[in-house]
């Protein structure tokens, strides 16, 4: 197992790229602790797949470097980094049984028989396939084939890392959290390096000790759940994850107070004077209904389980506020207040950090 580092890395599939748009990977330094079970989050076509190819060896980098440890693989290919993959469709023999298609990579390293009947089993009570082992895979359902995969990208102890990209696609809702729960464990047993591709929130958070979060091209931030709920770093973050996302209202900052339109909205920290186009971002969950501040109008009530979602717009911006269902609600004219400590402030999309506050590491 090792730590990997990407170093000055980016990717164009151009042959001479020229603007920053012809990158599906801008220049970035990330690094991916050895031991870290990571998810890669972010939506259609930001660049999860490309970095997760460069790390397996499928694509070389335009620029910059991956270390696994100290060890520069650069132009090392797939075969000698010693990772594991699992893809978005299966990839079994068909005329293999279950357990031979399980001990493959196993019979590959030459391990011995013993090691791998032990290991086989415990894999496949894993991923529920005990009573199929003796089964050709040609026949099996892709959800089946499909727990295969991942059976056979987990069964090898001495790997890198093990990097999944949408391995839960066409498995079926329940099944999926079953998996993910699964995936856990073995990440709490053996501390494998895994890097889990999705464009799925709940998949990322339920997965990973920290999330990757890329947004055109770049990782805008790296942190727990609960960093990426309580101080999103870039106003994408903050609207992609939640449900529903964050709202962002155009401000005026000064010291510890915002304008929005004119209106006051004190903050519970001084900001320091901030060029660009400003913001305030607040989740739904710490808006409330109050009889004065900032004037809405509630467009629809909604009833989820044991809350509701109020849907309205401020000054022309959606606005969404998330209410325990005690709580009345109608819809027309009203006003909200603010929580001043989880409001967050933006300049350009990146947010602000109060005055002699430090970012964490
Ligand atoms: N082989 C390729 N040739 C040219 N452009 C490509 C190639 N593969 C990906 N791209 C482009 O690079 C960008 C990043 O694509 P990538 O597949 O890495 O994104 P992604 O986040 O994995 O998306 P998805 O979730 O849809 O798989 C996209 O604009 C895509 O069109």
């Amino acid at each position: 197992m090792s730590r990997i580092t990407l170093s000055n890395l980016a990717h164009s599939y151009l042959p001479k790229p020229k603007a920053p748009a012809d990158y599906a990977l801008k220049e970035m330094d990330h690094v991916w602790q050895d031991g870290g079970a990571y998810a890669l989050l972010g939506a259609s076509g930001c660049g999860k797949t490309t970095l997760l190819n460069i790390i397996s060896g499928l694509l070389r980098p335009s620029q910059g470097r991956v270390l696994f440890g100290e060890t520069d693989v650069t132009d090392a290919p797939t075969a000698a980094r010693n990772i594991a993959q699992v893809f978005q469709f299966p990839v079994v023999y068909d005329t293999m049984t279950v357990r031979e298609n399980l001990a493959f990579p196993l019979r590959n390293r030459g391990r011995d028989a013993a090691y791998i009947a032990a290991r086989v089993e415990q894999i496949a009570a894993m991923i529920g396939m005990e009573a199929m082992l003796s089964s050709k895979a040609r026949g099996l359902t892709a959800d089946a084939k499909q727990k295969i995969s991942l059976g056979r990208g987990m069964v090898r102890e001495d790997v890198n890392a093990i990097l999944f990209d949408e391995p839960l696609t066409v498995i079926d809702p329940h099944m999926k959290w079953e998996l993910r729960t699964q995936l856990k464990q073995l990440h709490r047993e053996f501390g494998h390096t895994m890097i889990y591709v999705t464009h799925d929130q709940t998949e990322a958070l339920t997965f990973a000790d920290k999330v990757v979060v890329m947004h055109e091209g770049r990782v805008v931030q790296t942190g727990t759940p609960e960093e990426l709920f309580e101080t999103p770093e870039h106003t994408f973050v903050g609207y992609f994850i939640g449900s529903p996302g964050m709202n962002l209202f155009e401000a005026e900052v000064e010291g510890p107070m915002a304008r929005v339109m004119g209106h006051p909205v004190p903050l519970s920290e001084s900001y320091p004077a901030t060029r660009g186009r400003v913001q305030i971002g607040i989740r739904p969950e710490f808006v409330q209904l109050a009889d004065e501040g900032l004037p809405v109008v509630i467009t629809r009530v909604e009833d989820v389980g044991r809350h509701r979602i109020l849907r309205g717009e401020a000054f022309g911006q959606p606005v969404n506020l998330l209410l325990p269902e005690e709580i009345p609600a109608a819809t027309g004219p009203a006003f909200l207040r603010l929580a001043p400590e989880k409001i967050n402030v933006y300049a350009d999309d990146w947010r602000v950090l109060p005055v002699g506050a430090r970012r964490a590491a």
